[in-house]
């Protein structure tokens, strides 16, 4: 099955595109390429995807069209998908505006793991999609990491919100305990080691088994220690409503943005 990626030379576009030759879900000459600045003579190590020039011929060689660039370039790009199926890795475009370009509509929101295989993408599926375009969907999304169905388009948003968020709330934790390590004078790079001590060690612990954080955290309570007390002060100092108050501002933030991608009805 021939896959269109547009926006193939992109974070995202890019990641899938090398997760789906690495994990030999599609063969080199099953990729078919669209970026901006052009083809290049390697990708992911290999010489003979199809590189083409504009989304018509795009089209035109595959059955399924992943559609990865920028919210705010996908009104120039006029896409025209007449029965193809369209997976959209857009934020905040919604299924009535992708509808526009005739495919049928799946939106799937990976994120920046995806580049690690690693991605939680979950997906929704608009009416006209079939059970076998539902499996396409899967295997697809299968190259990146792990997916689950959502039942409303509007679940689309909050996912944008948190998963697809990626590393940047890790990254503001680290930011944030390396800057505190620094300030009491220890050194840059023990500094940030003991900040992914915390973010990406103690992460780990809770792979696979993320629903037990709130017993974690009563077992850090009940130390009575010194975790415990940095706990309490988190809270006290509006920890829990900072991460609500973020996740919040950025569902809204994919609620406009349809509007905002310049997409007149
Ligand atoms: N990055 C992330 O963590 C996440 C991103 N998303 C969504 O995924 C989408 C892609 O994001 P991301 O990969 O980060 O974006 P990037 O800016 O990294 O990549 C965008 C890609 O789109 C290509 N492109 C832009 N305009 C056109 C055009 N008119 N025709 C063909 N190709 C074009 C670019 O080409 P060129 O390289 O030549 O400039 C590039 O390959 C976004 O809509 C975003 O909302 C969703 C979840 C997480
Ligand atoms: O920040 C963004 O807009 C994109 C979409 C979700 C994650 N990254």
């Amino acid at each position: 099955m021939r896959t269109g990626i547009i926006g193939a030379t992109g974070w995202l576009g890019s990641a899938l595109g090398a997760g789906l030759l690495s994990r030999g879900i599609s063969r080199p000459d099953e990729l078919v390429l669209l970026n901006r600045s052009g083809p290049r003579p390697d990708y992911h190590g290999y010489e003979n995807v199809i590189w083409v020039a504009n989304a018509a011929d795009l089209v035109a060689q595959s059955e399924v069209v992943v559609v990865s660039v920028r919210p705010e370039d996908w009104a120039a790009l006029k896409l025209k998908a007449d029965g193809r199926l369209i997976i959209s890795f857009m934020a905040g475009i919604d299924a009535r505006t992708l509808s526009r370009c005739r495919g049928r509509i799946v939106r799937a929101m990976p994120n920046a793991a995806a580049e690690i295989g690693a991605s939680y993408s979950p997906f929704w599926a608009a009416e006209g999609v079939s059970e076998a375009d539902r499996a396409t969907v899967r295997r697809l999304l299968s190259a990146i990491g792990t997916t689950d169905e959502l039942e409303t388009e509007a679940q689309i948003d909050l996912m944008t919100a948190l998963p697809g968020s990626g590393a940047a709330y890790p990254a503001m934790m680290a930011v944030a305990m390396a800057g505190f390590m620094r300030a009491q004078g220890v050194s840059d790079v023990i500094a940030w080691r003991a900040a992914e001590a915390a973010v990406v060690g103690g992460a780990r612990l809770l792979e696979g088994r993320m629903a037990e954080a709130p017993e974690l955290l009563a077992a850090y309570r009940g130390y009575r220690g010194t975790t415990a007390a940095g706990i309490e002060a988190a809270e006290a100092a509006g920890f829990a409503k900072a991460v609500t108050v973020a996740l919040a501002a950025a569902t809204d933030k994919a609620r406009r943005m349809t509007i905002d991608a310049g997409d007149q009805v």
